[in-house]
């Protein structure tokens, strides 16, 4: 059983719980954030999402003791465009505690980091205060992963939707995906390789104005320029960010110029 099967199978009875538990709504739910996707579209430098993540399933132990308030805090300040939080509690010791706290303390926007297979979990995202939700192309047949995306965009949320290939892509603009993440670490393997980027940008519709986001494995200043060469006008950071002594200017460096033509 690969990884994301593993996780997959754990989800169904996450949702089970959340499905029996109710949902309880914070003041934060309907704060007005700014558009992911537009700020990505009118940005002349390369744009950072930059993710609270204390482990990983192939990294084990990243920043345990990690207080995500004030990290998030640092990101806002570095001029982060997002702040992705995990809210996985089994794979990446990540709530949804730690989402509405986050949200209550920051007012850019806040992605749900979470494998979502159910209507149920996009609930807890939006009353937890996220403004945009992750959609994995891997984990969901079409019928479903169109139907989350346009039940997310009913309830005023964004929508991320990650890819790993080509084939993937298609099927995420078959389900009129805008917000498109390519995820460099392959879910089966753990491996990490910037083609990925590559390889999907080089058929990605830049012409209809979709945007493309360079997802894992970024690294430095090296990584953020080949991902906007590539393309993309925005990376998604959580190793990098979570072990730097000072995210913020780790946040600083990667805000590389897109060179005047942007997306
Ligand atoms: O820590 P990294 O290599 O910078 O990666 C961040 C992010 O891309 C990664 O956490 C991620 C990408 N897609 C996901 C889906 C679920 C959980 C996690 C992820």
């Amino acid at each position: 059983m690969t990884i994301l099967e593993e996780i997959l199978r754990e989800k169904e009875q996450e949702v089970s719980r959340l499905l029996a538990e109710p949902v309880a709504q914070t003041s934060q739910a309907n704060a007005v954030r700014p558009s992911l996707f537009g700020s990505i579209k009118k940005a002349k430098q390369l744009q950072v999402i930059a993710e609270i993540k204390r482990a990983s399933p192939s990294k084990g132990i990243i920043h345990e003791t990690v207080n995500p308030v004030q990290q998030a805090e640092i990101y806002e300040r570095a001029g982060a465009a997002c702040v992705s939080v995990l809210t996985d509690t089994s794979f990446f010791n990540g709530s949804f505690e730690d989402l509405k706290a986050v949200a209550e303390a920051v007012r850019i926007p806040v992605l749900c980091k979470d494998f979502i297979i159910h209507p149920v979990q996009i609930d807890r995202a939006a009353a937890a205060g996220a403004s945009v939700i992750l959609l994995i192309v891997a984990a969901l047949p079409d019928a479903e992963l169109n139907a989350l995306r346009v039940y997310a965009t009913a309830l005023g949320l964004e929508v991320l939707v990650e890819v790993h290939d080509a084939d993937e892509l298609n099927r995420a603009l078959e389900a009129g995906a805008q917000l498109i993440g390519v995820n460099n670490r392959d879910l089966r393997t753990f491996q990490v390789d910037l083609a990925r980027t590559e390889e999907v940008a080089s058929v990605f519709p830049f012409h209809s104005g979709r945007v493309l986001i360079s997802e894992s494995g970024i690294g430095g200043i090296a990584d953020a320029q080949r991902a906007a060469k590539a393309g993309a006008g925005a990376v998604l950071v959580g190793e990098t960010l979570m072990r730097s002594e000072s995210p913020e200017q780790t946040i600083r460096s990667l805000q590389v110029d897109l060179g005047g033509s942007g997306q």
